[in-house]
């Protein structure tokens, strides 16, 4: 069963929502008005950043001022665990991104990927568990696997066992000089609220719908910068993003993220589209970041669409769109024309398999500059 298909009701379950429908129509209703008051709870919180952005233009002032308005924050908490817990687990919109980190870390440390792609130098895990840092966990859905020693962080936690924490002001301390084992022990013992971390202290971070949360491309960069440091070399960034369009609308975007995170020391490692959602994984694999960062602007190159303020687009908190009409199964037909033969993964060299994964075209790079 691969990742997306394992957050899917199974065929079961599918049966059960089915005639549960047919059944109690009214229920069907509540539950999808129910969905949408919490998306647009998510929704507006990330539209009136956006706003205040672009009238005030001074990002710090902004993210201060959000960072104080309790209400808001906790209201928008509630409701991102609420839709998580009771509306995406039971329907395929969360796509399964946290069984994607989980199965890529999964490959890369356990399974060989890390070994085949950096050769004999490699990071070790062997002697415990993995440890990975999720920043803006709300619910902290990484605690439930065994293979890691999670830390979730997030500016409101949702529930007790993450961390207050804004990464964007944290600040960062030099590497422990420290065994496995103390380490394991002093993440152990972290307590809100962190406002530092040691360098080079994870194995793994992750950004799951994380970045299109900020309203400026360069808040975005300084979270990727930090998570380059925070990483020890050969760990693994990976970032998640909503997006509901055929993945060839947005090619140029994917494209010119990698650019701007390949430059703070990055590789990246493997890339799928899901229906509503770009996954990303890069691998730590400098401890330098480029020396060149001056001569172009890479952090306006981790733009979202939303930045030119056109008209929100479908977005992975949307109740799901109304059936498509012929004309439109028509188009989207002619859009998967010109996709790549064979899906495949230009880094790893391994073929993504699954028909709701698409691979990022491999094209000549399309800077917005
Ligand atoms: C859309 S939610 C994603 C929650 C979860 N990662 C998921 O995939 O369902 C974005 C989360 O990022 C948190 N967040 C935003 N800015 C942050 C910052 N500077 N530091 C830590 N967390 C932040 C928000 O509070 C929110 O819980």
């Amino acid at each position: 069963m691969d990742a997306m298909n394992s957050a899917c009701p199974s065929e079961k379950e599918t049966d059960y929502v089915q005639i549960h429908a047919a059944t109690f129509p009214g229920a069907v209703r509540n539950n999808k008005n129910d969905q949408e008051k919490l998306s647009t709870v998510v929704k507006s919180v990330h539209r009136k950043l956006r706003r205040k952005y672009r009238e005030v233009g001074d990002f710090e002032k902004i993210w201060r001022e959000h960072c104080e308005d309790e209400e808001t924050l906790s209201e928008y908490a509630l409701a991102m665990k609420n839709l998580a817990d009771n509306h995406w687990a039971k329907t395929c919109e969360g796509e399964g991104r946290i069984e994607w980190c989980r199965s890529v870390c999964q490959e890369y440390f356990l399974n060989g990927g890390m070994k085949r792609t950096n050769g004999p130098h490699r990071l070790s895990v062997q002697t415990g568990r993995i440890r990975l840092l999720d920043v803006g966990s709300c619910f902290n859905p990484f605690l439930k696997f065994d293979e890691f020693l999670t830390v979730g962080i997030d500016i409101v936690p949702a529930v007790e066992s993450v961390h207050k924490c804004d990464f964007l002001n944290l600040q960062l301390q030099p590497p422990l000089q420290l065994e496995h084992d103390a380490v394991d022990a002093f993440l152990l013992q972290l307590r809100s609220p962190i406002d530092a971390l040691p360098g080079e202290l994870f194995h793994v971070a992750v950004f799951s719908l994380l970045l299109s949360y900020f309203p400026s491309p360069y808040q975005r960069w300084i979270c990727c910068k930090k998570a380059h440091e925070l990483l020890a070399l050969h760990g693994l960034l990976l970032i998640i993003t909503p997006d509901s369009s055929h993945q060839n609308r947005h090619a140029p975007m994917m494209a010119s993220w990698r650019v701007a995170v390949e430059t703070l020391g990055f590789k990246r490692y493997k890339y799928v589209k899901f229906a509503h959602m770009h996954l990303l994984a890069f691998r730590k694999v400098s401890l330098q970041t480029s020396s060149d960062l001056v001569s172009r602007n890479y952090p306006e190159m981790l733009y979202i669409p939303q930045d030119l303020g056109g008209a929100e687009e479908g977005e992975c908190w949307d109740t799901p769109a109304p059936p498509r009409s012929e004309d439109e199964d028509e188009q989207l037909a002619c859009g998967f024309l010109e996709l790549p033969d064979a899906p495949y993964d230009s880094d790893s060299g391994e073929s993504q398999s699954g028909s709701a994964h698409c691979q990022e075209r491999e094209e000549p790079i399309l800077l917005h500059s």
